[in-house]
């Protein structure tokens, strides 16, 4: 979803003139070319003039009109971490005509996210937050300012405060439960593999959307064509993340050769009549329940909409919300929230399974703390040192957004000796920062949790808004995500549950797993993880 990542990118290679000839014929081939040529010209003289007075980062050379686009191969973290290792941590590269730094080391990014914070904490302008979130109503996709601020501030103060959160333990328990009863009856008590990622999506989706809407998700509830509201995130992550040439080169934007715009937009109108409907039954709810005077006697468990439809009608014209950001936060929250927990999970599950003496500690101490029998407890997770180990070494190895979400500078400013010019898109390559060398030791690449049994690197803050910058699985500064608490909580207590109800096996030797990411918006596995779990605790059933 928010990745604007280049997933489509060779899919989607941009070759204009041929294809609006399949498309619309001749005369519109002849007009793109003539627009190319002369864009063409343009952009190799802006680009030579700016090599020439400036020193920009290094970088290899841009083409005319694609720029460095060519480059760039799927997973496109992978290719940028290559390129970084020729070119440096700080490296510069040109999508089409959009001037584009790649950061790749924990000290680079301290430059950009904490020393100009400030300068870099605007977004780049994309269809997806033009056409999907009403014009950049939503919040990742909003560019720096007062828009952005109000919709950070109802994020921080009002929907993911640790009370706020805390109020949701229900949610969790019941949905982590039912997951857990589902894989046991999937698998036949044990007897054939279950899809865990199947089954880690369904209890995300789950869990997200209580707290979202404060109802249980059914797929089914966008209605009449058949698809469902899986369906249409995964259609607008995917338009959001695939290359919308028009985004990169201005001048094709209006022919909008892939159809994303269209796309986007389409989905939008499937999605408002939805969420006009829930927005609805909650104001009805608000109402019938005030009129009954149930608010004062039997107080209910407010979820985010309900939060959000108090702050539209509070009237400080500070936090004064419209009904079309409410519409974009419902979507956004839901997709920032959902996708990038679960693939945290699930790659938390494949790399125990790959190592058993990580699955046995982990046990070990889950039993040490809830006893044989018990269910695990949102509570007991502050003593379960190793889990948090585990989780951590998670996300330092697989970023749920290895490129975070792509940062703007708001003026030209100089950073590391180089001149970055204002408008330069910011990619932070937190997938290359985890797996550094030079921080990270020449085993930087294996999965190994007691590393953060130190105290040093035990007590790391993974919020982004400290001072340590050695992983950034959450990014860091103004724009560090705001639901890093609610993720790591959800993560940890799903993460217990799973381990300490079944010992689990895969097919085959568990280090032949197959660890490829795949080339998605977030970054999941490639093919989805299968095994079979084992009872341990038959009472927690
Ligand atoms: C393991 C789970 C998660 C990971 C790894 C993750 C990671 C990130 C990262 C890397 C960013 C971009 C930071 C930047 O631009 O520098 C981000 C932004 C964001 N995240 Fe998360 N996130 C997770 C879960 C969540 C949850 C649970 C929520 C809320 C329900 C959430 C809401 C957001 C929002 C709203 C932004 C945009 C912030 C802004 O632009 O100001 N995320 N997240």
């Amino acid at each position: 979803m928010f990745n604007m990542g280049f997933v489509n990118l060779l899919q989607n290679s941009p070759l204009p003139a041929t294809l609006i000839a399949g498309r619309g014929g001749a005369a519109t081939a002849a007009i793109v070319s003539i627009a190319t040529l002369v864009f063409c010209f343009f952009s190799c003289r802006i680009l030579h003039q700016s090599r020439r007075n400036e020193r920009l980062p290094p970088g290899p050379y841009p083409w005319p009109i694609i720029g460095n686009l060519h480059q760039l191969r799927l997973p496109v973290h992978r290719a940028l971490k290559r390129l970084a290792d020729k070119y440096g941590p700080i490296l510069f590269l040109r999508f089409g005509s959009v001037p584009t730094v790649v950061v790749s080391s924990s000290e680079m990014a301290k430059q950009f996210l904490k020393t100009h914070d400030l300068i870099f904490a605007s977004r780049p302008p994309t269809s997806a937050g033009k056409y999907f979130f009403y014009n950049f109503k939503d919040i990742a996709f909003a560019p720096y300012g007062d828009h952005w601020r109000k919709m950070r501030k109802i994020c921080v103060l009002e929907l993911l405060t640790a009370k706020r959160i805390e109020s949701f333990k229900h949610v969790r328990e019941e949905e982590v439960s039912a997951m857990i009863s589902s894989i046991w009856e999937d698998s036949d008590s044990g007897r054939i593999p279950v899809n865990v990622t199947k089954a880690i999506s369904a209890a995300l989706a789950n869990i997200v959307w209580r707290i979202l809407v404060g109802n249980f998700f059914s797929d089914d509830d966008l209605g009449a064509d058949g698809k469902g509201f899986t369906d249409l995130v995964l259609e607008v992550s995917t338009a959001a993340g695939s290359f919308n040439i028009g985004d990169f080169i201005p001048c094709l934007d209006w022919l909008d050769l892939q159809g994303i715009k269209r796309s986007l937009k389409k989905a939008n109108r499937r999605f408002d009549a939805f969420a006009e409907k829930i927005i609805n039954d909650h104001v009805d709810h608000r109402m019938a329940r005030a009129s009954n005077g149930q608010e004062d006697t039997m107080p209910h468990v407010k979820d985010f909409v309900d939060v959000l439809l108090e702050v539209a009608e509070t009237n400080t014209t500070d936090t004064k919300l419209k009904r079309e950001t409410i519409k974009a936060l419902i979507f956004q929250l839901f997709a920032a929230g959902m996708e990038t927990s679960a693939d945290a999970l699930e790659w938390a599950m494949s790399e125990l399974l790959r190592h058993p003496h990580a699955i046995q500690r982990l046990q070990e101490e889950i039993e040490s703390v809830v006893g044989q029998h018990g269910k695990v407890k949102e509570s007991n997770l502050a003593s379960m040192v190793y889990l948090q180990c585990v989780v951590k070494e998670t996300l330092r190895l697989y970023p749920s957004l290895p490129l975070a979400i792509p940062h703007a500078s708001v003026e030209a400013v100089t950073v590391g000796g180089y001149y970055i010019p204002k408008k330069t898109m910011v990619l932070i390559n937190l997938w290359a920062i985890g797996r550094d060398p030079i921080v990270w030791g020449e085993d930087a690449s294996e999965f190994k949790p007691e590393r953060f049994l130190r105290v040093e690197e035990h007590t790391m803050d993974l919020s982004g808004g400290q001072s340590d910058f050695r992983m950034l699985p959450f990014g860091a500064g103004r724009r560090r995500c705001p639901g890093s608490a609610m993720a790591i909580l959800t993560v940890e207590y799903a993460l217990a549950q799973l381990l300490h109800t079944f010992d689990w096996k895969v097919e085959g030797d568990p280090s032949e797993l197959d660890m490829k990411e795949a080339c998605a918006t977030t970054m999941p596995r490639q093919a989805p993880l299968f095994a079979y779990p084992k009872l341990r605790l038959p009472r927690c059933l």
